[in-house]
């Protein structure tokens, strides 16, 4: 990957074409949640839900430790950036390495915006959906993680589904750690949101679900546990009832595709909020954006006119369109260095599936 290589941002010709038309499609789903939680079975199961009705999802994997993959992507972030190589050229461990891979891949998702605009333009998917790496953090709290969401946001419908594991949620405490981060990450996103109950064949969801709805039979769970801990979480409890009644929560099952019509039903919904609700305000944010590039090519243009002759070095990419400071995202060496030797090699451009 070349450093300074295109800055994550749409292109002008997918904006141009896009412009003026109400944009509906493709519905982007961002898959997130906890390590094991099922998010690769659930993004494969609905994959092959949907086509039972013809309907293809444009299916994009970022996760580049995945192994086993039970679908096809159409975007494989394992087609660029070989984590493994990654973990022995920077000497990191696994996570570094996930984190890294994701940061060397954002200099790629103005290409990914790009093919999602084809699609929007040749109409040959309606949803699209984004597989997140197993640590969750690395999605979330990361600056390409960040970055890959705006881009979207500002461009296309996007709703947020965040897989939760009914298994490893019984314990009142489990539970409420799990739905704080799932209220974090619906305040850090600012988008509409879905929390799927993951594995409803194997454990029954009506527990999450009366927790969510009735704060006493959450404390009387409580009451049962001798930690310390019960005391803040019936406090946390507290706060989040306002989270909890805005929450579109559905129990499924990623083996079985249990509710899955239901889940669809949300992802519309979701989708028409998004129209209604965000859309305008990540329009601005858009604008704002640009607007704020624009000035600062103007003050670089003319602190250019005002060096001129005297050789003076200019650095041109000192911020990214996507508003977050260069330094934030980790650029990856010139292609050719990354070549040396096989570490870190990259094989340029998406490995197109379809
Ligand atoms: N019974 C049951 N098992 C499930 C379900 N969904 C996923 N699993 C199992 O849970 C395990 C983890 O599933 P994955 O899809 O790999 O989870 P993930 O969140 O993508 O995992 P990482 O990306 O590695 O964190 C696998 O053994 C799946 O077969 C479900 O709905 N029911």
């Amino acid at each position: 990957m070349d450093c300074n290589e295109e800055i994550p941002s749409c292109s002008e010709v997918t904006k141009e074409k896009m412009e003026d038309e109400s944009l509906k499609s493709p519905v982007c789903l961002i898959v997130l949640g906890m390590a094991g939680s099922g998010k690769t079975t659930f993004v494969s199961k609905l994959d092959s839900y949907l086509k039972q009705f013809k309907r293809s999802p444009y299916l994009v994997n970022l996760d580049p430790a995945c192994k086993n993959m039970p679908y096809k992507p159409n975007i494989d972030i394992r087609d660029s950036v070989k984590y493994k190589q990654v973990m022995k050229r920077y000497g990191l461990g696994p996570n570094g390495a996930i984190v890294t891979s994701l940061n060397l891949y954002s200099t790629k998702f103005n290409q990914l915006l790009d093919l999602l605009g084809k699609v929007h333009v040749e109409n040959t998917h309606d949803v699209a959906i984004i597989d997140t790496p197993g640590q969750i953090e690395v999605f979330t709290w990361s600056a390409s993680g960040q970055i890959l969401t705006e881009c979207l946001a500002s461009t296309f419908p996007t709703v947020v589904v965040y897989v939760m594991d009914l298994e490893r949620s019984t314990s009142p405490i489990t539970f409420m750690s799990n739905m704080l981060y799932a209220c974090s990450v619906l305040y850090k996103t600012k988008l509409p949101f879905i929390v799927v109950l993951n594995k409803s064949d194997i454990v029954d969801p009506s527990y999450a679900i009366e927790w969510m709805h009735d704060f006493e039979t959450f404390c009387d769970a409580i009451e049962k546990e001798s930690s310390y801990m019960s005391n803040l979480t019936r406090t946390m409890a507290l706060t989040l009832d306002e989270f909890y009644s805005e929450l579109n929560c559905v129990p499924v099952s990623s083996i079985t595709g249990h509710n899955f019509d239901e889940f669809l039903k949300m992802v519309d919904s979701s989708a028409d909020e998004f129209q209604k609700e965000y859309r305008v305000e990540w329009e601005k944010i858009r604008k704002d954006k640009l607007q704020a590039e624009i000035s600062e090519l103007n003050n670089k243009l003319n602190s250019l006119e005002v060096s001129s002759g005297q050789g003076e070095n200019v650095d041109l990419f000192s911020s990214l369109s996507a508003g977050r400071e260069i330094s934030d995202v980790y650029l990856a060496p010139m292609a050719d260095e990354m070549s040396e030797d096989s570490e870190g090699e990259e094989v340029p451009g998406f490995n197109l599936n379809d």
